[in-house]
């Protein structure tokens, strides 16, 4: 069975400049993806069932967003056939890597292949919208300049470094974050230009500092190395490095109750590397 990869991806800034009537954050923020990810295998079957094989052990299956894409794209096509999926999780969650929306993404596109449904990639990426505001930009699968909600997004050239990630054993709800009074939410608007010369901030930062202690350890302990900054709503902070032999330096001294991840910064994901040599 071929495996689909569901990488991971770093905020490398966050900003806020308002709020939707439905209570929805505006964001700014620019995304860029690692060379880690999960890995999802898929066997489509007639009888139109959608059978989870590899239930993670918190989340009910009605709830894991493989299912859910899996469902919202069978129903929305009015497709006949089923499916069984088996997920390798390597991403931490609730670590604002993305993975559940990764997962999703990737359920999205290696069905509308194997089931033949035939949609777009940019209605692939509003059908994901509905699950996630961080899903469209993993159907992409470019690194990209974000607004709205991260559902308008502009393809970026990044420099690629090594990163060195680190998570702390704490689940951030995404939710509560958003919710905090104390959240920055009126950020000037910043522009790509800005960010190429080093602005940004992830304003997120404080807010999980402040209620997680062990976030404001992780990050000052990496910016012993080199600037380190949180990825979307933590738990997780990254640093960037030269070479990947600094990070590995770096990890080999990480205090050893933190999960710690070395990985090669990429403007084209691994999803989107599958799909060109596959020829999908
Ligand atoms: C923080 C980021 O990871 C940055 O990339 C994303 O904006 C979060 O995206 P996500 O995990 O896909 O978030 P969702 O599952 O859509 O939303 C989780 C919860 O966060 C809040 N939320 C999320 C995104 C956003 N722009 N504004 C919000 O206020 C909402 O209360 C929502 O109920
Ligand atoms: N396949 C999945 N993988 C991970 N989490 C899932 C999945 N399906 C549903 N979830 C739920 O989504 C929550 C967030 O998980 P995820 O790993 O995407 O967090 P995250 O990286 O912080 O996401 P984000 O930065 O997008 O908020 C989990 O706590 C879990 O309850």
């Amino acid at each position: 069975m071929l495996l689909w990869p569901a990488p991971a991806k770093l905020n490398l800034f966050l900003h806020i400049t308002g709020r939707r009537e439905d209570g929805y954050h505006l964001l700014q923020t620019a995304f860029q993806f690692i060379d880690y990810c999960d890995w999802l295998g898929f066997r489509p079957g007639a009888d139109g069932r959608i059978e989870h094989l590899s239930p993670l052990p918190a989340v009910p299956v009605e709830q894991d967003l493989v299912y859910r894409a899996a469902l919202l794209l069978q129903q929305r096509t009015a497709c006949s056939q089923g499916v069984e999926v088996r997920i390798r999780k390597h991403l931490p969650m609730g670590g604002g890597l993305g993975g559940g929306s990764s997962d999703a993404a990737t359920t999205l596109v290696a069905l509308n292949h194997l089931w033949g449904t035939g949609l777009s990639i940019s209605q692939l990426a509003q059908l994901g919208l509905e699950l996630g505001a961080d899903v469209p930009v993993f159907i992409y699968g470019r690194a990209a300049w974000a607004e709205g909600v991260g559902e308008q997004l502009q393809p970026l050239e990044l420099p690629e470094p090594w990163y060195l990630i680190v998570t702390p054993a704490v689940h951030v709800s995404t939710r509560e974050v958003f919710t905090a009074p104390e959240l920055t939410r009126d950020c000037k608007p910043m522009t790509i230009p800005g960010l190429l010369a080093g602005e940004g901030e992830n304003v997120c930062e404080p807010v999980v500092r402040g209620r997680y202690p062990v976030v404001a350890e992780a990050l000052d302990w990496l910016s012993q190395f080199s600037p380190a900054r949180m990825t979307g709503t933590g738990s997780s902070v990254f640093a960037a490095f030269d070479g990947k032999s600094q990070a590995l330096a770096a990890l080999a001294c990480m205090p050893s109750h933190w999960q710690g991840i070395v990985a090669k910064g990429c403007n084209d994901s691994l999803l989107l590397d599958c799909l060109e040599k596959t020829g999908c």
